[in-house]
C-alpha cells in the first residue's frame, strides 16, 4: 500500500532546502524546517518569503496562496521537532560522513513507517541507507536548483529500496508538478554523472589558459546555447558541491577522466565557494558580478 505523505521534514535551509519546503508548502504539505542553528532556519525562510514575493509580483501565484503557503513551514530546532514528518528529506552539507551522523541522529525520533530520503547530489543511496534502521524506506530525490523553476527530479532507488517507498515517492514529486527520471545508483546519477565532467572541462580549460572566465562563459551561452556559462553554473551550485561531486566520480568509478582540477580545489581551499561565499569565479560583493580569472 502507498503511505500518504502529510508532513515533509527537511535537514539543511540552504539554496536546496528552502526550495524544496518552498515547492512542498505551495503544493499543500505542511513542512518543518531544520538546520543547525535556529538563524540559518531564519535566513531560510526569509530567502523563502523573497522567491514567493516575486512569485506574487509576477503573478504565478497569488497573495492567499503565498500566505497560506507560508502558514505551512514551521521551525524545527531540534531534531526531535521532525518526529511526526511522514518524509524527511536530507538536503546538507554533500558529506557522506555528515549525512550518517544526522541519519543516526534522526532514525531515532521517527515513526516506523516514516521515509527518509537524500537529496544528494552524488552519494550512493545504498550506502546511505545501509546507515540506517529503515534501508528498505529510504530513497534518493534529487531536486535540482533553483528548485522553484526546475522542472525535473531524479528518483534513485538504493538496493533495498520497497515499492511502497518508491510508489509513494512518485506520488509526492507529482504533486509538486515535477517530471521525474529514474536512475540507478550509480555515482552522480544521471544529471550530475553529464553536467559535472562538464563544468570540470570548463574549469581545466580556465586552468589551461585556453580562455578566460568570461570568454569560457560567453562561448557556452552563445556557441552552445547554455542559460548560463559553465563557470557561472558552478558558482550558482557551490563549488564545494561540485568538488564534492567529482570527488564521488572519481573514486566510485576509478576513472581519471573524471580528476577534479586542481583549480576548482583551490578555489574550494581559498572558501571561495561562489554565490553562497559572495566569490568564485565571479566575485559577486559590487553592483554586478565580476570574473575574477
Ligand atoms: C548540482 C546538482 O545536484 C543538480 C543541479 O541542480 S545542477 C544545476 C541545474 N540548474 C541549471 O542548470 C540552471 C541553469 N540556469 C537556468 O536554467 C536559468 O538561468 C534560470 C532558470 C536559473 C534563470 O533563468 P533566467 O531567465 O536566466 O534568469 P532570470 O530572468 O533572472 O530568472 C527567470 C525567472 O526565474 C526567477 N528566479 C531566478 N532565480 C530564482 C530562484 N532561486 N528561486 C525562485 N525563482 C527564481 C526569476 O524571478 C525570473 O522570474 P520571471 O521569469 O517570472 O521573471
Ligand atoms: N547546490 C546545488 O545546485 C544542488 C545541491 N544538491 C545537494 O543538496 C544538498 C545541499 O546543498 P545546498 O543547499 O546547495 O548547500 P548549502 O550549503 O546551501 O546548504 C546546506 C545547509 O545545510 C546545513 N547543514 C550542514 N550540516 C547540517 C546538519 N548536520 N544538520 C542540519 N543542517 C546542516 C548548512 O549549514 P552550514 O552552512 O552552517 O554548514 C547549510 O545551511 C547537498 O547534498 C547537495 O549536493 C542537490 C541538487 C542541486
Amino acid at each position: 500500500m502507498t503511505a500518504t505523505i502529510k508532513t515533509v521534514g527537511i535537514i539543511g535551509a540552504g539554496q536546496m532546502g528552502n526550495g524544496i519546503a518552498h515547492v512542498c508548502a505551495l503544493a499543500g504539505f505542511d513542512v518543518k524546517l531544520n538546520d543547525i542553528s535556529p538563524d540559518r532556519i531564519k535566513a531560510g525562510m526569509a530567502t523563502i518569503n523573497g522567491n514567493m514575493a516575486r512569485q506574487v509580483s509576477k503573478k504565478t501565484i497569488s497573495e492567499d496562496e503565498r500566505k497560506a503557503a507560508l502558514a505551512r513551514i514551521g521551525p524545527a530546532e531540534k531534531i526531535e521537532d521532525l518526529g511526526a514528518c511522514d518524509l524527511v528529506i536530507e538536503s546538507a552539507v554533500e558529506k557522506e560522513e555528515a549525512k550518517r551522523k544526522i541519519f543516526a541522529d534522526l532514525c531515532p525520533v521517527l515513526k516506523p513507517e516514516a521515509i527518509v530520503a537524500s537529496n544528494t547530489s552524488s552519494i550512493s543511496i545504498t550506502r546511505l541507507a545501509s546507515s540506517t534502521d529503515r534501508p528498505e524506506r529510504f530513497i534518493g530525490i534529487h531536486f535540482m536548483n533553483p528548485v522553484p523553476l526546475m522542472e525535473l527530479v531524479e528518483l534513485i532507488r538504493g538496493i533495498a529500496t520497497d515499492d511502497a517507498t518508491f510508489d509513494a515517492s512518485k506520488v509526492f514529486v507529482t504533486k509538486l508538478h515535477k517530471t521525474i527520471a529514474v536512475s540507478e545508483d550509480f555515482p552522480a546519477f544521471i544529471v550530475n554523472r553529464i553536467l559535472l565532467p562538464m563544468i570540470n572541462e570548463a574549469i581545466y580549460t580556465l586552468y589551461e589558459g585556453v580562455g578566460n572566465v568570461e570568454a569560457i562563459d560567453t562561448a557556452m551561452r552563445l556557441g552552445a546555447h547554455h542559460p548560463m556559462g559553465p563557470l557561472e553554473l558552478a558558482d550558482f551550485i557551490g563549488l564545494d558541491t561540485c568538488l564534492s561531486v567529482m570527488q564521488v566520480l572519481h573514486e566510485g568509478l576509478a576513472d581519471s577522466k573524471y580528476r577534479p582540477c586542481p583549480l576548482l580545489v583551490k578555489y574550494v581551499e581559498a572558501g571561495w565557494l561562489g554565490r553562497k561565499t559572495q566569490r568564485g569565479f565571479y566575485d559577486y560583493r559590487g553592483d554586478k558580478p565580476v570574473p575574477t580569472r
